[in-house]
């Protein structure tokens, strides 16, 4: 089997131009503010695409910038602040954070109708009670690529390989809550190849560059590969060897190209739906 390529940046761009449309027929434009704490460079790109998306979209975008010497006290100040501010309808703050400031913290202090990144634990315990709530914005991508690839979902095999609070775990909610039989493999599962070979639909999220090979893929298996790896080349790779994968997968989603542009458009349509849920349809 050669594989179909999910085309995520196209499914990304259309999803985008939707929102597009229902933010132009809105007396308002949803506020987005992204908080960064020194200069990760992970987040540089990401920063980047994320502000020119959003503006595109008619949002109303601003990336805040701090030094990287920034207090835990003073990063609350600035949430507190953007909790408060009538014009602000998603919060996100870039992680990782410098080893001086609490995650924890930070997240548990962000207004949970405005953190769009669905980091908070209300957030994660609606997902988990299947109730409405923020859903984190990479699973949600993933779950939009699953329906784009044709994906029959109730009854299938899943297997999710990654157990992080902003993949693995919310990946394995939304699955269940589609009827998927999930299962969530990790660094101490036995036989991770084994386990994955069985999965009709395998999430990677492991942040190991093309740790899944060809024969990890069950023949015929949806491959959704979350993994963006900077090799030392300077090429990105994903959690999955990608031609040997394609080789036995039914679809599979490349890297660039797959989940990142999934991920950005979702964060947008988290906003929106934050700012229709604090504003009413109206504003
Ligand atoms: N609070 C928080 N929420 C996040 O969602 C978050 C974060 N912090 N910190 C950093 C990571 C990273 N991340 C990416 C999303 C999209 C692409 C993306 O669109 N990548 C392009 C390629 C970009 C390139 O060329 O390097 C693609 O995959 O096609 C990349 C990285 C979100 N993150």
């Amino acid at each position: 089997m050669t594989a179909r390529i999910i085309d995520g940046k196209a499914v990304a761009e259309r999803l985008r131009g939707a929102l597009a449309a229902r933010i132009a027929g809105l007396s308002f434009q949803p506020g987005l503010r992204v908080v960064r704490v020194g200069d990760d460079p992970a987040s540089g790109v990401y920063v980047r695409n994320k502000d020119r998306a959003a503006a595109a979209a008619g949002f109303d975008s601003a990336t805040l910038q701090l030094p990287a010497e920034t207090t835990e006290a003073d990063l609350l100040a600035l949430v507190a602040r953007l909790n408060a501010d009538p014009a602000v309808d998603g919060i996100l703050v870039q992680l990782p954070l410098p080893p001086q400031i609490r995650q924890e913290a930070v997240i548990a202090a962000i207004d949970p109708a405005k953190d769009v990144d669905g980091f908070h634990p209300v957030n994660a315990g609606l997902l988990a009670t299947q109730q409405p709530g923020l859903v984190p914005c990479t699973p949600k991508g993933c779950m939009h690529l699953l329906r784009e690839a044709g994906a029959s979902l109730s009854g299938a095999r899943a297997v999710v390989l990654g157990r992080s609070q902003i993949v693995g775990r919310p990946m394995a909610q939304l699955l269940l809550a589609a009827d998927c039989t999930v299962t969530i493999a990790h660094s101490r599962t036995r036989d991770l190849a084994a386990e994955c070979r069985r999965a009709e639909i395998l999430v990677a999220a492991v942040g190991r560059p093309e740790m899944v090979r060809g024969d990890w893929i069950g023949e015929g298996a949806i491959v959704i590969d979350v993994g963006i790896n900077r090799l030392p080349s300077g090429k990105l790779a994903g959690d999955v060897a990608f031609a040997e994968a394609a080789a036995r997968a039914a679809a599979i989603t490349p890297v660039p190209g797959g989940v990142g542009p999934m991920t950005i458009a979702c964060l947008l349509e988290n906003t929106l739906e934050a700012a229709l849920r604090r504003r009413g349809p109206a504003g």
